[in-house]
């Protein structure tokens, strides 16, 4: 059964470049069936469309589950335990790729995460790069989670949740939510007739929390509850969320005129702002990077990366992903930022071309020591006094 569909007033949605859209298993194995098209054509297409503007798109798609239960629905009991669900993900997580694949122009690119890989640093980082790489490659990355390798006390569960962490992990700027529901309601409109749609959420209180339950189908795993779990995550990185009706085609369409007929739970403050303040005041900073005058002309230009062409020395021992202050020349800050490599590896990097750093280390993390996405400029007169003796 699907969810009422009431009359939602449209809004503007958040501008954004980068988006992670999750699309929950209702709308692809439409009633407990197998996977179907139906809803994920117009899905495609937007994400297409979206493509050749220049935006980029990453898929977090359920299904594999709901697609694995109906290639065996014949042959077992699957269902229930652990270990039926985690081989009915096996079988299902290659058509639902498929699926995707048959919708899209571009290659698709499947990407499997566990609770482990999100928590472990060297694992997330890895994680993000490889996203942020099938990003620049211009191929459609399609992240679910690895449910045949993840043990029962650390999987994430539903996508919802895991939407949200990705969103954070790839920087974007919002988390759209297709689902079987056209909003969220005052209560689950499955069981109140007079439940009423709220178009925006300024702020997530306890009292809209309190509104949304489980799932009202046997193939959607978390419900509303799951859906505001993941805006409150993807609110804490300043990421604002919409959630919309997938089935709804005019619904699709109009997310490609930038107009939302959904729910929009905003955050307060802007993301990019709310990144850089913790990049300048997070605890940490331990090492320091010294570069030379044309890296940090760059860098306080605010849109270079940290390359190790420019870097003169480093002091103080950090690891990949800890917080590093850059200074200049002059032993003055001029940012502060997430390095890529370690204390050690950025030592033998020291004033070389990227395209050494393979040569040197015999690996490679990328061609940045300090992604552009990860640094803050320090803002104050001496480094203003710095930037221009420079
Ligand atoms: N307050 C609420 N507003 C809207 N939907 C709700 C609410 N509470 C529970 N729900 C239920 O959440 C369902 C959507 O979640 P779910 O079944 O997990 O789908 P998906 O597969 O898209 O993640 C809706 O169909 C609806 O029954
Ligand atoms: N990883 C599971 C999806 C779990 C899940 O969150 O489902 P849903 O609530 O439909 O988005 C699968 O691919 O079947």
């Amino acid at each position: 059964m699907t969810a009422p569909a009431r009359q939602l007033p449209e809004r503007a949605l958040p501008a954004w470049h980068r988006a992670v859209l999750k699309v929950g298993s209702n709308l692809l194995a439409a009633d407990g069936g197998g996977l179907t098209p139906r809803y994920a054509q117009a899905l495609a297409a937007f994400v297409e469309k979206s493509h050749q503007e220049g935006r980029e798109v990453v898929l977090v798609s359920s299904g594999a589950v709901a697609a694995g239960r109906a290639l065996m629905r014949e042959r077992t009991r699957l269902d229930g335990d652990l270990a039926a669900r985690q081989a009915l993900a096996a079988l299902g997580q290659a058509p639902m790729i498929a699926l995707w694949q048959g919708l899209s122009d571009r290659p698709v690119a499947q990407v499997l995460l566990t609770h482990d890989d999100l928590r472990n640093r060297r694992r997330y980082l890895n994680a993000r790069a490889t996203l942020r790489e099938l990003l620049t490659l211009g191929v459609l990355p399609v992240v679910n989670e690895n449910d045949t390798v993840a043990v029962d006390e650390l999987k994430l569960g539903d996508n919802d949740n895991l939407a949200a962490i990705v969103a954070a992990l790839v920087d974007a700027d919002l988390l759209l939510i297709a689902s079987d529901v056209d909003a969220l309601y005052s209560a689950d409109p499955r069981r109140d007739p007079h439940a009423q749609p709220i178009g925006h959420v300024p702020q997530l209180t306890a009292d809209i929390v309190a509104m949304a339950s489980g799932s009202g189908t046997s193939v959607g795993t978390g419900g509303m509850r799951t859906k505001l779990q993941a805006a409150d995550k993807a609110a804490a990185a300043g990421i604002p969320t919409a959630l919309f009706s997938g089935r709804d085609e005019a619904t699709v369409a109009a997310l490609a005129s930038h107009r939302l007929r959904g729910t929009l739970i905003d955050v307060s403050g802007n993301r990019m702002q709310a990144r850089k303040y913790w990049l300048r005041h997070a605890p940490g900073g331990v090492g320091r990077i010294s570069v030379d005058a044309g890296a940090a002309r760059a860098l306080l230009g605010g849109r270079a990366s940290l390359l190790p062409g420019g870097i003169l020395g480093v002091s103080g021992e950090f690891h990949r992903g800890d917080l590093v202050e850059i200074v200049d020349a002059g032993d003055r800050a001029i940012a502060r930022g997430l390095c890529q490599y370690g204390a050690a590896e950025v030592r033998r990097l020291a004033g070389r071309h990227s395209r050494e750093i393979e040569a040197a280390l015999g690996y490679s993390y990328g061609a940045e020591i300090v992604h552009r996405d990860d640094l803050a400029t320090v803002v104050d007169p001496q480094t203003k006094a710095g930037e221009t003796s420079t």
